[in-house]
């Protein structure tokens, strides 16, 4: 069966594509002369399966878009802290060129790294600021690369035509030079920052450089850990604040997504943990977005619900409560003994707020009832507590913490609890008392520990 995503993608281009107003990039010669029929979309999960609609063959230099990208390359290279002595992460509010708004008024330190001045002083501090124009730019082409999955190239019209006026790139550069935030000489830091930005790359490949950023830093094919997730944390932050320069705030309440645009018309958006989006068309709003691609992301956010602000999946279900009941004993002519055991069923990437609702459930159960909650204590004289992790995906920091507490209040009130952990998602290490507290895979297990093993299970029991 063919998916019925391309067929979605083909419409969302038709949609825009009478959109008719802007213009190509002006002052970079082969961009203004691009041919700005072409229009393309495409959509990377973070396993790896992409989708694409029109010209997504078609290749454009990835100017500023390579900005978020070299950004994370300079803190791999220089660290987080020189990183951010350096460059600032405030929105500027002005243009991507603009000389005085992109710089601190009293400090001259670049505002953000995603507009020119602190996309130059991030490119210095690629490899290090002894390095040559020639190693910075070929660190980022083979960190581009891995990121598409694709060897890409420079190309070198583009560069030499952005070369030849690159007088304000300069100015920023020498008074960069002159306030200490780039070491290296200001010439080579401006060259090897047009050389970056004159990558050529389709849609498909920077849907997948995005989707690698989803995936923290993971890149979805390959499985390589292209930057470290604290990093793509940072990348992302300032793409939601600077990414679309002064056209950032209605981007963020219109689509939603930590984005990056190019003034070769390319954008890209990148959705934590979902998916990377790209568009291309050439013409440009007066922000230096490119109009349909702008829309496109417009369209996509609203009809896939993809704005990261919508508060329509609340972390509600992750708990479940169910009650079962094991017949232990029985053979020898001993009696068949009943034992109530109340499972706490956890769902999902499990964080804060998933553990505050497990943590007040197991009060709310298992406390006796107040003349606030007459309701409490219903499962009280449970003989255990199961908890079962059998549907978590993953435990964060603090939620692993608060379980850990939880359980340790249980094994002091002197409750037997058992955990279904297959994939060991809990790591608890420290077992206090072993005769009341057991980590175990399956569900079986769990009721041998209870019933003792070839134990039943009630048939009208809810499944665990
Ligand atoms: N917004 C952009 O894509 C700008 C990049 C371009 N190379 C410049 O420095 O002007």
């Amino acid at each position: 069966m063919e998916s019925p995503i391309p067929d979605y993608l083909n419409r969302v281009l038709e949609a825009t594509r009478p959109l008719e107003s802007g213009q190509p990039a002006g002052y970079i010669e082969t961009l203004a002369k691009a041919d700005t029929s072409k229009l393309a979309v495409a959509l990377a999960m973070v396993d790896g399966t992409i989708y694409s609609a029109g010209d997504d063959q078609v290749e454009f230099s990835i100017q500023s878009i390579s900005k978020a990208f070299v950004y994370a390359l300079a803190i791999d290279d220089a660290g987080l802290d020189k990183v951010l002595e350096k460059i600032g992460v405030e929105p500027s509010g002005g243009a991507y060129n603009g000389i005085p708004v992109s710089v601190d008024r009293s400090t001259s330190r670049p505002m953000n790294p995603m507009i020119n001045a602190g996309a130059i002083a991030a490119h210095a501090l690629v490899v290090g600021p002894n390095a040559t124009v020639e190693e910075r730019t070929d660190r980022i082409l083979k960190a581009l690369s891995r990121l598409a999955g694709r060897q890409l190239h420079v190309d070198e019209t583009v560069y030499e035509d952005e070369l030849k006026d690159s007088g304000r790139n300069m100015g920023i550069a020498y008074i960069l030079k002159a306030a200490g935030f780039i070491e290296c000489d200001p010439q080579d830091a401006v060259k090897g920052y047009i050389r970056q930005c004159a990558i050529n790359v389709n849609v498909r490949d920077l849907a997948m450089m995005a989707a690698t950023l989803c995936n923290g830093g993971k890149q979805p094919i390959s499985g390589d850990q292209i930057f470290p997730q604290q990093s793509v944390r940072q990348v992302l932050s300032v793409m939601t604040t600077c990414g679309m320069y002064d056209a950032a705030g209605t981007w963020v309440a219109n689509v939603g997504i930590p984005a990056k645009s190019g003034v070769a018309g390319g954008i890209i958006g990148a959705l934590p943990g979902q998916l990377g989006i790209a568009a291309f068309s050439p013409k440009l709003d007066k922000k230096g977005n490119s109009v349909r691609g702008v829309a496109i992301c417009e369209k996509m956010s609203r009809d896939m619900g993809l704005h990261m602000m919508d508060a329509s999946q609340i972390s509600r279900s992750t708990v479940r409560v169910s009650v079962a009941i094991i017949e232990a004993g029985g053979g020898k002519g001993k009696p068949v003994e009943k034992r109530k055991v109340i499972i706490f069923s956890l769902k999902g990437a499990v964080r804060f707020t998933g553990l505050e609702r497990l943590s007040r459930t197991i009060a709310h159960e298992l406390s006796p009832p107040t003349p606030e909650h007459p309701d409490a204590g219903k499962h009280r004289d449970a003989y255990a507590v199961v908890i079962s992790l059998r549907e978590v995906y993953s435990l964060n920091k603090i939620a692993r913490q608060i379980l850990h507490d939880d359980i340790q209040r249980l094994l002091i009130e002197g409750r037997r609890v058992i955990v279904i952990d297959p994939t060991t998602a809990l790591r608890m290490e420290t077992v206090k008392d072993e005769n009341s507290f057991h980590i175990v895979s399956y569900e079986a297990e769990a009721r041998d520990f209870i019933g003792g093993s070839g134990c039943k299970l009630n048939p009208s029991s809810d499944l665990w």
